[in-house]
């Protein structure tokens, strides 16, 4: 499978970083548009700063992961240069509608996907808006690259926005709780390397649980809330402080 991708940024990065390490891909060929080749080199793929070079280069699938507001004009660039019609285009953007992308290619298959930046430990949770317009084959190659990069769930169009965000967006959201957590720790006289690898561990342990076990989060936080303990203290101390009316607010803030 040959990939272009456009964008090298913290987003492009994350996801060749898991491309390149994921054995079920050895066949894989990827390719950046950058002008930074010692960044595409890092990397271990190649890199090409001529943009009709690029385009003709007969790609699978191309992944754009550069700014949203850029987006089409970047994927408008790209079919004026060449690109060719066979190519599935993959939109990372975060609110760049696929019928916007469609118009400026509308010789070619494009689907919107929302990855999170996970993917660079093939640990992701990628988001794919299902497209009535490919084939099943498309389908099948865009799947099974995605699936080696973590979890790929299929999404309405209409609701790529929101898992977007709770599935892109929320690893920085997660990433502040553990930040503070940490700080709380540190604030006890706990040295903050102890600190961030017992929290890093219970994250990744509380999410392995919720997966493999039939309970609703609710009903997890039961388990762990013993009556009269410490747990529901610091439980109430949460909702007292508007904490689970924080996270609504940074979901629905994001989503807008
Ligand atoms: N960072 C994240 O966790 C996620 C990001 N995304 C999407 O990925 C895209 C990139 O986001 P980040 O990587 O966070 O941003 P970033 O700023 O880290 O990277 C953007 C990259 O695009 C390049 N670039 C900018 N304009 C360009 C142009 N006209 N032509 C070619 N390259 C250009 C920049 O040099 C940079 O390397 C956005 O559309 C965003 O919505 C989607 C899901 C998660
Ligand atoms: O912050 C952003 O706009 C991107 C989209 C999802 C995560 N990062």
């Amino acid at each position: 499978m040959k990939v272009g991708i456009v964008g090298l940024g913290h987003m492009g990065s994350a996801l060749v970083k898991g491309m390149v390490k994921q054995d079920e891909l050895n066949d894989l060929q990827v390719i950046a548009l950058s002008s930074n080749a010692k960044k595409a080199d890092e990397l271990g793929i190649s890199g090409m700063s001529d943009k009709a070079t690029f385009a003709g280069q007969d790609f699978d699938i191309l992944m754009l992961t550069v700014p949203a507001k850029v987006t089409v004009s970047v994927l408008q660039g790209l079919v004026e240069a060449g690109l060719s019609k066979k190519t599935v285009v993959l939109s990372a953007a975060a609110g760049v509608a696929s019928d916007d992308l469609a118009a400026v290619a509308s010789g070619n298959t494009v689907f919107t996907f929302i990855p999170n930046i996970p993917v660079a430990v093939n640990a992701g949770t990628i988001a794919l808006a299902q497209s009535a317009q490919a084939s099943d084959e498309e389908k099948q190659s865009v799947h099974a690259l995605l699936a080696a990069l973590g979890d790929v769930v299929e999404v309405k169009p209409d609701q790529i926005g929101i898992a977007g965000v709770v599935g892109g967006c929320s690893p920085a959201f997660i990433d502040v709780l553990m930040d503070a957590m940490e700080d709380a720790a540190v604030s006890k006289g706990m040295d903050r390397t102890v600190a961030f690898d017992i929290i890093a561990s219970v994250v990744r342990g509380t999410a392995s649980l919720a997966q493999q076990s039939d309970l609703s989060f609710s009903d997890l936080k039961g388990q762990i809330t013993s009556p009269g303990g410490t747990t529901i203290k610091g439980v109430l101390a949460l909702e007292e402080n508007g904490f689970r009316h924080a996270v609504h607010q940074a979901i629905l803030s994001a989503n807008k």
